[in-house]
């Protein structure tokens, strides 16, 4: 399959009009539903940004692509040949509202799911149709991360993720596919990395911001360019069995979550999008550290595009 002719992406807000505007600038016509009114205005600005972004990576429209935004459910799913769902991360909520997808949509039509890491078959369980349901997870900002982990459940047929893979790969898009765990690899990597860099934090060895340099230059930057199996051989293996003999049994194996985070959760400081967390915004700054990113993003994508990965 590529590209799907109609489309329907279900939840408006960090992840679904990335999604949408990147599925429009590749002929799609995109229906985007959310039960707020609110999200779905936010939606159409985060769309014209997402679109304005595309622009700077030079990706060609393909004629024909659009994006509706669609408090209705059943006017969203109507002619979809594939359904994103990108609503809260909470399996109950996730459960109910394929429900509703499904008993809107033929049996033939793709349902993925962007879940940030619930294994597909804890979601597929009340499902009429499993077969054709399947992770679909997106990094953010999606319409900039030229990679998707494709994860099927236990009943999803080899055809869908075939399926599946060709529209990632018609958006020049790398397909990861995975056998289901838990987050599957990109979170599982990324949480290891948070957990310690959060108890760093709460231990009070170095600061947010000095953390944020140190993870930046590197690591990130780094593992950019060479991926972290690479880094093994170019470091010498010999080194990572001395360091991580003494090294492993001191990293954080926290396994509740961080009070750092918790205690801002409690007062509803979310980051950027209540305009407060881990670091404090003022007036404006918010904007202006999202422009900022997606001029990074933009730049680092460019330059990456140019180098052979390895
Ligand atoms: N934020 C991130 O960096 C990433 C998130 N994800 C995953 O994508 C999914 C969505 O995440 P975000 O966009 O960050 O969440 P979000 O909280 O920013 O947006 C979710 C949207 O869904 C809407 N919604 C709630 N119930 C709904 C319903 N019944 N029908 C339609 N819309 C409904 C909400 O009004 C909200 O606008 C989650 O599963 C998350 O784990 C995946 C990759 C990255
Ligand atoms: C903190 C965090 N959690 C989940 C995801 C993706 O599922 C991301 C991301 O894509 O950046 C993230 O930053």
């Amino acid at each position: 399959m590529n590209v799907p002719k109609t489309s329907a992406v279900i939840g408006s807000g960090t992840m679904g009009p990335g999604i949408a505007a990147l599925l429009a600038r590749y002929g799609s016509t995109v229906r985007l539903n959310d039960i707020s009114e609110e999200a779905l205005q936010r939606a159409e600005t985060a769309c014209t940004t997402a679109s304005s972004v595309l622009n700077q990576l030079e990706i060609p429209t393909v004629p024909g692509g659009s994006v509706s935004y669609e408090l209705d459910l059943a006017t969203a799913l109507t002619g979809a040949d594939l359904v994103i769902e990108a609503v809260p991360e909470k399996l109950e909520l996730k459960k109910s509202v394929l429900a509703q997808i499904e008993a809107a949509v033929g049996a033939e039509v793709i349902i993925a799911t962007n879940t940030s890491g619930i294994p597909i078959s804890d979601m597929a369980g009340a499902m009429s149709h499993p077969e054709r349901f399947i992770g679909m997870h997106w990094s953010n900002p999606p319409h900039l991360i030229p990679m998707i982990e494709v994860i099927r459940g236990e009943q999803t047929t080899a055809e869908v993720e075939d399926a599946l893979v060709g529209i990632v790969k018609a958006f020049g898009y790398e397909a990861v596919i995975e056998k289901e765990v838990p987050g599957f690899i990109e979170n599982r990597v990324l949480y290891a990395i948070m957990r310690e860099c959060l108890s760093l934090v709460e231990q009070g060895v170095a600061t947010q911001e000095d953390l944020d340099t140190c993870v930046k230059w590197g690591i990130g930057y780094k593992l950019a360019v060479i991926g972290p199996m690479r880094l093994l051989d170019m470091a010498g293996l010999d080194i990572y069995e001395s360091v991580s003999s003494y090294l492993n049994p001191d990293l954080s194996n926290e396994s509740g979550i961080s009070p750092l985070v918790t205690d801002l959760t409690k007062q509803n400081k979310l980051g950027m999008k209540t305009e407060d967390g881990i670091y404090p915004y003022g007036e404006g700054d918010v904007a202006a550290k999202r422009a900022d990113i997606l001029r990074g993003l933009v730049t680092v994508r460019k330059a990456l595009s140019e180098i052979t990965p390895v």
